[in-house]
């Protein structure tokens, strides 16, 4: 059985991408870009060579531009999903990829393991809260590979999907940062 809290998750999803209807694709990448315009004065993305990043459904944060931008001065690394965990590879020119379940770009290679060497890892997720929680697709598979690593959660969103709280338990990993259009959290 859902537990209340599962439920108010799943409750909040479904809103979530009811907001996102009002939005065309053109708006959403120019949003996106604006996200992404925020997040490049930080600090913490300055000083990140190694950089987890994902490729974006269409109803997500677009990285594209944002990557073809800064592909020759950081290392990217993309997410697969691989034996129900997650796990990372790098992006290069000559890089191969196989579609996802969820119709993503997953790039094949070899699995990148240097947890340490990671500058930021810049996080997707349907919505966030001002306490920096995260709810994401309702598989875990963040929530899992964050309580691995200590290096910078950067969460991206549109500032619709930012909220005052959201309902979160004990598993859920907290973001170091926050980012949306017109918002910076931390
Ligand atoms: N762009 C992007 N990439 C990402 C994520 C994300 O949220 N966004 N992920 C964040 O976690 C991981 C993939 N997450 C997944 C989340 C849900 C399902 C899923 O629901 N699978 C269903 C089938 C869905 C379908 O066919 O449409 C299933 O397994 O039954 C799969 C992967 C890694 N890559
Ligand atoms: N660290 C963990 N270890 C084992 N199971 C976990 C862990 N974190 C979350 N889960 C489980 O994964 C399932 C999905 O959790 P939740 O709804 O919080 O995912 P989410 O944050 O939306 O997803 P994601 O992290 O993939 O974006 C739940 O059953 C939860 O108990």
């Amino acid at each position: 059985m859902k537990s209340g809290i599962d439920s108010a998750k799943d409750k909040l999803r479904k809103e979530i991408a009811n907001e996102k209807r009002r939005y065309t694709s053109e708006e959403l990448l120019l949003m996106s870009d604006e996200v992404f315009s925020v997040l490049e004065i930080t600090g913490t993305f300055r000083d990140a060579s190694i950089i987890f990043i994902y490729n974006a459904m269409a109803d997500e944060v677009s990285t594209q531009a944002f990557i073809e931008k800064w592909k020759s001065e950081k290392h990217f690394y993309l997410p697969v999903v691989k034996d129900g965990n997650l796990v990372f590879r790098k992006l290069q020119e000559d890089t191969l990829f196989e579609k996802s379940k969820i119709g993503v770009d997953e790039p094949i290679g070899d699995d990148f393991t240097d947890y340490s060497k990671i500058g930021m890892v810049i996080v997707p997720g349907t919505a966030f809260d001002r306490k920096c929680n995260r709810l994401g697709r309702g598989k875990g598979y963040y929530d899992r590979f964050l309580a691995k690593i200590k290096v910078p959660k950067v969460g991206v969103c549109f500032d619709f999907q930012l909220k005052d709280q959201i309902p979160a338990d004990d598993r859920d990993i907290k973001m170091d940062m926050i980012v949306g259009e017109n918002e910076l959290i931390w």
